[in-house]
């Protein structure tokens, strides 16, 4: 918390043009700026009024609804104002202007809002990486993971693990002074050894759940693959329900890797299609298909297509990615069904038969993949650097029974800080740059 800081205001609302622009101004002087460019009487506090926003010689800028947010009951838990102008372009900018021109007052740096809000205590970092994933929401499972990250539950889970170290910590420290007068039995430490134990299943638990939080935030990642003109392109253009890829007869059309992103159910899907697999003497081919099976080992599904007339069975490396084997151009088949197996499906992009199922099938084998009883689950490396020190220094006070009371009992205090580290209550200078770079002006 730094004394005296400066008053600063962005535009917190979408680019202009808009129905509605929203200036936010936090600082010792936001009252007092919102003032002297408002003609009449300031609203009470958190209460909106419409007033003349009035330039400096007295010239009506726009009417504006103006809200005051009084210290420390507001987003940053400094002094805030809120202005919702008409959003044009030149209405905002010369308020900004205005604002500009008086002392003390500054544009916000990108997340410095927050920034504030953090350093005030109003929000811990696991809130505010939350609340940068719920800007960035674009489908529904996204928007539910940030919401419970920003609304607390995983601090929560976090801070609670902390308290029960500390709470374990307390009871050896007891037991170790109880010891020196020589009259309590070593019974304490045996409650103390279970807690742990059980602290540190429940902490692999989260751990395990991690990359269902990256799936889910980051998206699940489904890769074509199959012999060259197996009909990859042409899949992913009717799953795309757009022309993204370029499809001919050639075999060897593709040579890039091409992504697109599909919304299944609020689950976002990143789609990828590679360069057919074969041998080839063509070098720009061969770039292709190396680049396609790196692109097929970082998947989480693999689609492995094969068409009839095509030669070529895929021999994907091997590895754990589930795969849906998928019969293409069903439609020079005979067949009418295009239900095959819980893992195989044949399709038509010509008909559109089979495409649908094999969109709900990849639905399935996201959801399968990411079935978990809560969503305050973690969803960033960051935290799970943490979670791992934590668990490995829990391990090592369980396992090394021989060392003295002292020594495993810090090795619980160094779990707490690793736990510590994640909400931001240490140790967080290094890390604030990156968080708050997340964030936009104005928030
Ligand atoms: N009849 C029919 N033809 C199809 C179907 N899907 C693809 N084709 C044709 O098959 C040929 C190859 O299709 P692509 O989508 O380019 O195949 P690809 O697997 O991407 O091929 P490469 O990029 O060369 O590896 C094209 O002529 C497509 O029109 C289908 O469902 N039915
Ligand atoms: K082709
Ligand atoms: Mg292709």
């Amino acid at each position: 918390m730094t004394a005296a800081k400066e008053t600063i205001f962005a535009l917190a609302s979408g680019a202009p043009p808009a129905g509605v622009a929203v200036i936010r101004i936090s600082g010792p002087l936001s009252l007092d700026a919102t003032q002297r460019i408002t003609a009449q009487p300031l609203p009470k506090p958190r209460y909106a009024a419409l007033r003349s926003i009035v330039g400096r010689s007295g010239q009506l800028l726009d009417k504006a609804l103006v809200l005051l947010f009084p210290a420390p009951h507001s987003f940053t838990g400094e002094d805030c104002a809120e202005l919702h102008l008409h959003g044009g372009k030149a209405v905002v900018n010369a308020v900004l202007n205005e604002l500009a021109g008086f002392e003390g007052l500054r544009l916000a740096e990108a997340g410095e809002f927050s920034r504030r809000a953090f350093e005030n205590g109003k929000l811990d970092l696991v809130e505010i990486e939350g609340l940068a994933d719920l800007l960035s929401a674009e489908t529904e499972m996204q928007r539910r993971l940030a919401a419970e990250q920003s609304a607390g539950h995983l601090s929560s889970l976090y801070e609670g693990w902390r308290e029960r170290l500390i709470f374990a910590r307390a009871m050896i420290e007891a037991e170790l002074d109880f010891s020196d007068e020589g009259d309590i039995p070593g019974s304490v430490s045996d409650r103390v050894w279970s807690e742990v134990a059980k602290l540190q299943s429940e902490i692999d638990t989260v751990i395990d759940s991690i990359k269902t939080g990256e799936i889910i935030r980051d998206g699940f990642r489904v890769v074509l693959a199959g012999p060259p003109n197996a009909g990859k392109s042409s899949l992913m253009n009717a799953l795309a329900r757009r022309d993204i890829a370029i499809v001919t007869d050639v075999a060897g059309t593709t040579r890039d890797v091409l992504h697109c992103e599909l919304d299944l159910e609020g689950y976002k899907i990143h789609l990828y299609d590679t360069a057919g697999l074969r041998d080839t003497e063509d070098r720009v081919e061969q770039e292709g298909i190396r680049r396609a099976l790196t692109t097929i080992a970082d998947a989480d599904l693999i689609l492995r297509l094969r068409a009839p007339g095509v030669a070529g069975e895929v021999d994907l490396p091997e590895n754990a990615i589930p795969v849906i084997d998928v019969s293409t151009k069903l439609d020079l088949r005979d067949e009418v069904y295009p239900f095959e197996s819980a893992e195989s499906l044949a399709v038509s992009v010509i008909d559109g038969r089979g495409i649908d199922l094999l969109r709900r099938m990849i639905l399935e084998s996201v959801v399968a993949r990411t079935r978990v009883g809560s969503l305050a689950i973690p969803s960033r490396l960051r935290h799970a650097q943490r979670l791992l020190a934590a668990r490995s220094s829990l391990s090592d006070c369980l396992e090394r029974s021989e060392l003295p009371l002292e020594l495993r009992a810090e090795y619980l205090r160094h779990a707490a800080e690793e736990l510590a580290r994640i909400t931001g209550r240490i140790d967080t200078e290094t890390l604030l740059g990156k968080i708050f770079s997340e964030f936009c002006v104005g928030k």
